[in-house]
């Protein structure tokens, strides 16, 4: 139970066993009825206009949607996708080459856009804003800037850290769309319509088990789906029933409110070493050996939106929920404020 299967965290993509389920059309895309909605009126406009469309920022947890909804884009639009992302980009001249191969209308999706240089990031300003590149050629006293027009195209940014984005850059985007965790009734489509897709056929309390398990996340959704179709293969008849879906799951480690090792570490940690909290992120970070990072982009955001922790001025609070959760006892209240208050 404490060593989860690594490939089943959210931000894990082994991605090709993927791509067989990623939805291909807007109509297919299950869930982010709003976002779905806007960007379809989006969508139709800039084709009515024969424009490129605005530039559009998806930003929210890792697994909900961000790199398919950037490629539904371009297929609705009708147009190329080019993909690339921060890191990636080292030199300003690496965008610049992206940027003037681009045709007309086309969709630049820049994945883990916060993560941009700033040398590059200087030169994606005039590009969204004008559609033109200040190149500088040369160095030293004979350097001299040129411009380059470029055709107008749409940038589409994925963050999973909206705040970690400079000002000018967000506030280039015309289109900023925040991915919301997915509904038990939504996973639970996405797990039924996979299932016949992998040609397993769930029934309706085998796929409700899965969704209810997967973390709000399709992306684990189809993970878990996939890890218990081969126990329904091998140990079960080849149908995905509740009982096999929730032997599996448990084996796996994740638990039936469908967190994994991580998450359980991390609520323990708080509850064992620290009383329930508060308790700050950089404690939590060194104890559990887990970057800072990982732990405000992927166990906090479930765990938050689940009620299971609180975010105070002083740290890390677990909430009721959390303590039932674990099986373990709150301390009283007067308690907790003579240890910390
Ligand atoms: N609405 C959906 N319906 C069905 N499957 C989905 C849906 N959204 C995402 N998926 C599936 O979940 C997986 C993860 O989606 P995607 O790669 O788009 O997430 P992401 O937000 O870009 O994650 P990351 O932040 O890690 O880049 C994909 O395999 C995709 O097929
Ligand atoms: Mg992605």
């Amino acid at each position: 139970m404490d060593q989860p299967d690594p490939t089943l965290r959210p931000e894990a993509r082994p991605e090709d066993a993927d791509r067989a389920l990623r939805p291909q059309a807007l109509e297919e895309f299950i869930g982010q009825r709003e976002a779905r909605a806007n960007l379809r009126v989006f969508i139709e406009s800039a084709k009515r206009r024969g424009e490129a469309m605005d530039h559009t920022l998806f930003h929210g947890p890792p697994g909900l949607g961000k790199t398919t909804l950037a490629q539904i884009m371009a297929r609705e639009l009708g147009v190329n996708f080019r993909m690339t992302s921060g890191p990636v980009l080292a030199k300003a001249g690496d965008l610049a080459a992206i940027l003037t191969n681009l045709e007309a209308r086309d969709v630049l999706f820049i994945d883990e856009i916060h993560r941009l240089n700033p040398a590059v990031e200087e030169v994606l300003y005039p590009a969204m804003e004008d559609f033109e590149l200040d190149l500088v050629i040369g160095e030293g006293p004979a350097a001299r800037t040129v411009r380059i027009e470029l055709q107008p195209f749409t940038l589409v940014g994925a963050t999973t850290r909206l705040g970690l984005l400079t000002t000018p850059l967000r506030d280039r985007f015309g289109i900023p769309t925040r991915l919301q965790f997915y509904t038990e009734d939504e996973l639970n489509e996405i797990v039924t319509r996979n299932a016949r897709k992998l040609g397993v056929p769930a029934d309706e309390a085998g796929a409700r088990e899965i969704a209810r398990r997967s973390r709000g996340t399709p992306r684990i959704a189809g993970r878990l789906l996939r890890r218990v179709v081969d126990f329904a293969l091998v140990e079960g008849d080849g149908k995905i029933t509740k009982p096999l879906a929730d032997g599996a799951l448990t084996r796996l480690g994740v638990d039936n409110l469908g967190l994994d090792g991580a998450d359980r570490r991390y609520l323990t940690f708080i509850a064992e070493n620290y009383g329930g909290g508060p308790v700050g992120i950089d404690t939590i970070s060194a104890a559990l050996s887990e970057s800072r990072d990982a732990i405000e982009e992927v166990i906090e955001p479930f765990l938050l939106q689940q009620g299971l922790v609180q975010r105070t001025p002083r740290g890390r609070m677990l909430a009721q929920k959390a303590w039932r959760h674990l099986g373990l006892e709150a301390p009283r209240k007067n308690e907790q404020s003579n240890l910390f208050g």
